[in-house]
Formats: structure tokens, sequence, C-alpha cells
């Protein structure tokens, strides 16, 4: 089976893709893949460090009000398309798959127009723009929250969950093998990070936060994103129990072993909350489209999942008030978190790509 993959920006769209190309993998064993993102996502970096042929196409997205910027995007859109028409033809996918950010657009467009299968993964409770527009010829658009049905009228509908989620699962954990790496002792581990990128509004609580923090009964691994963490350090008071990190590969085995994880509510983040039955804290990013990371956690946040800050709420003393009275209800948090888990997602995104290429 030959399969071509498109998703990118952010972790949030690229690690759904990179957990169903290890499940069909699993089924089919001499499959070929082809992963097409740009060279600025950290698709740039995930994709081939996860050993998946990669090649990058040039794509912006779409401004929302009028810009010269459009008619650039719109030029590299068409040569796009006429770099994957060429690709399609000489790779013949039997399936296109595309997992979300503006890069999967041209991808899954050219494959709709070559008559080629296509899928779409949506990970938001409130989708965006890119799958909106493709999903009226797609042959399945998946979607990660129920309740979302609605957003796509005319479209092949699946409720299955986020594949990422379902990957967590799968991860073979050595707790005392993580503990030693970061030199945490057997307390419990609160994991703080704002999405795949990192976000100064929380950066800028934690660092706040850290002196009270060095006084709690936890051990803290902090990851900033990269972009931000030179900054970071040069400010943040130092701690004993509390690990500062730009950016974390192997974060399905942290996530493990976590007791309480500090987050923004992207999509990707909570199918591995669910999936793992971890309780946490989320802070809603402000700046997303239709406020979809408020509606994400919305499900966790009345089922006793999880609490919410909003940033402009957000400073030291909020969060830590909340780390103690979450780590307080730990467990029957836990359970609500796990009763909302997809387990099966990445099987069932592996099924619709068996069911459209027949
Ligand atoms: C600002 C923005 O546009 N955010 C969007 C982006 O989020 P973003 O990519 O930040 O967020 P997600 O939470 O969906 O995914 C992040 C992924 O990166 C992983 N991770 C994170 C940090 C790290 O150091 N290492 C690591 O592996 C997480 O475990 C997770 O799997 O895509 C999501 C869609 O899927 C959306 O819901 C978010 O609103």
């Amino acid at each position: 089976m030959k399969v071509m993959i498109s998703g990118g920006g952010t972790g949030g769209h690229i690690y759904p893709a990179l957990a169903l190309l290890d499940t069909l993998k699993a089924r089919h064993p001499k499959l070929e893949v082809l992963y097409i993102g740009t060279e600025n996502g950290l698709e740039a970096d995930l994709v081939p460090r996860a050993g998946v042929p990669f090649k990058s196409i040039r794509i912006a997205g779409l401004k929302r009000s009028l810009s010269v910027d459009n008619v650039k995007t719109a030029y590299w859109f068409v040569q796009s398309v006429l770099t994957l028409r060429k690709e399609m033809k000489t790779f013949r996918p039997d399936v296109v798959i595309g997992t979300g950010g503006f890069v999967s657009g041209p991808v899954v467009f050219t494959a709709q127009q070559l008559g080629i299968p296509t899928i779409l993964h949506e990970q938001n409770s409130i989708p965006g723009l890119t799958n909106k527009f493709l999903s009226k010829k797609a042959d399945r658009v998946a979607l990660s929250f129920a309740g979302s049905e609605a957003q796509f009228p005319d479209a092949n509908v699946r409720v299955i969950g986020n594949p990422r989620g379902s990957e967590v699962l799968k991860t073979t954990v050595n707790e005392a093998a993580v503990r030693a790496e970061f030199g945490l002792d057997e307390r419990p581990i609160v994991l703080i990070y704002g999405g795949s990128r990192g976000a100064e509004a929380i950066n800028r609580a934690v660092i706040e936060a850290i002196p009270e923090l060095a006084a709690e009964p936890v051990n803290v691994l902090y990851v900033t994103g990269n972009v931000h963490y030179d900054n970071v350090v040069a400010t943040a008071p130092k701690a004993d129990n509390v690990h500062v990190l730009p950016y974390v590969y192997n974060m399905p085995e942290l996530l493990a072993c976590a007791s309480l994880v500090v987050s923004r509510a992207g999509a990707s983040t909570i199918s591995e909350l669910t999936a793992l039955g971890l309780p946490s804290i989320l802070i809603p990013s402000p700046y997303v489209t239709a406020d979809h990371q408020t509606k994400n956690a919305s499900a966790l946040v009345e089922n006793g999942a999880a609490e919410l800050i909003k940033e402009g709420d957000l400073t030291g003393e909020t969060l830590v008030t909340s780390i103690r009275h979450v780590l307080a209800n730990h467990d029957e948090m836990a359970e609500a978190s796990k009763r909302l888990g997809f387990p099966h997602a990445a099987e069932a995104l592996a099924d619709l790509v068996e069911e459209v290429r027949e």
C-alpha cells in the first residue's frame, strides 16, 4: 500500500499523522509513505526524525483580512498543485490523508482533482478552514470529538478520536529511567508545557510561581518551547525540584510518568490526557480560530477531569493554587479523564484508510 500524508505547522497536526503511520506500518510492513510538509513547520524536524520520507512544498496560510500576502499565497497554492500533480503521478498513492494545517490544503486538493481517495482528520472540536474547504470532496472526514458532526453536513463523517491519544497508550515506559534521566525523586511529577511551540503567558506564570513550587512536594518538568528557552533560563529563579527543558521528543513517556499536566488545550494534548487518564490544568490559547481551545477543553472541565484557567487570570499564584487543588483531588479527576478517552483511535483511522482504498 502507498499513502501520501500531509499535516503541519504545529505538533498537533503532525503527531496524529505519525501515529496513523505507525499503525498502518504494523498492518502493512511494506507500506510506502511520502509525507508532504513545509520547511518552516515543526514537521521538517519531527517527520525525518521519525524515519518517514519527507518532501517540502512552499505555501502559506490565507490571512483572514484583505492583504497582498493572500495574492502570494494564491500563487504558491497554484505552484504547489503543479508540483504535487507530478509527485502524485510518480508516487501513485492509493490514499491521500490530510491532518490539517494549511500545508495539507494543496495536497488533498490535488488528490481530489486526480480522483485519488482522500481522508481528512480533524483534531479540533471547531474545524479549521482547510478541512472545511476540503471536506466536500473527501471520501471520509474523521473527527476527534463527538458533537462536531454538524460542522460537516455534506461529508462522510466518522467520530473516531485522535490517533495520537492511542499512540501514547502503546508507548513502553521505564519510569525509573525517566526519573534518573531528569534527576527526579519519588515525589509526583507535574509536567508543564505550552503546546508544541511553547506559550509566553504560561512561561511568565511559571517563572513567577517557581519560588512557591520550590517548597511543594513535587517534581516539576517544565518545557518552555524551543524559541523561549534561552530567555526563560536567563530569567527564571533556580529551584532543585524544577527542571527546565526546551522541547521534549519523548513526550508520551513523560506523560505516562506524570501525575498532573499543565498545558494549553491543543487537541492532540487533550487526546493524550484522556487516553492516559491524566488530570490537568488547561490554559486555552486565546489566539486561535474561533477560540477552539476553550471548546476543546470544555468536555474535560464539565466532567471534572480538568481545571481551566483563562489566560487573563493566569498568574504564579492562581497556578500554584490550582496545582495544589488538582493534586488533592487527583484520583477522581484521573478517572473522569480516562472516561473521555478514545483508546482505539489510531486503529479506527487506519480502518478508514483500508475502507477507501478498496
Ligand atoms: C497555537 C495553535 O495553533 N495551536 C493549535 C495546534 O496546537 P499544538 O500543536 O500546540 O497542540 P496540541 O496540543 O494539539 O499538540 C501538541 C503535541 O506536541 C507534543 N509535544 C509538545 C511539547 C513538547 O515539548 N513535545 C511534544 O511532543 C504534545 O505531546 C502533543 O502531542 O494544533 C492543535 C490541533 O491539533 C490545535 O488544537 C491547537 O489550537
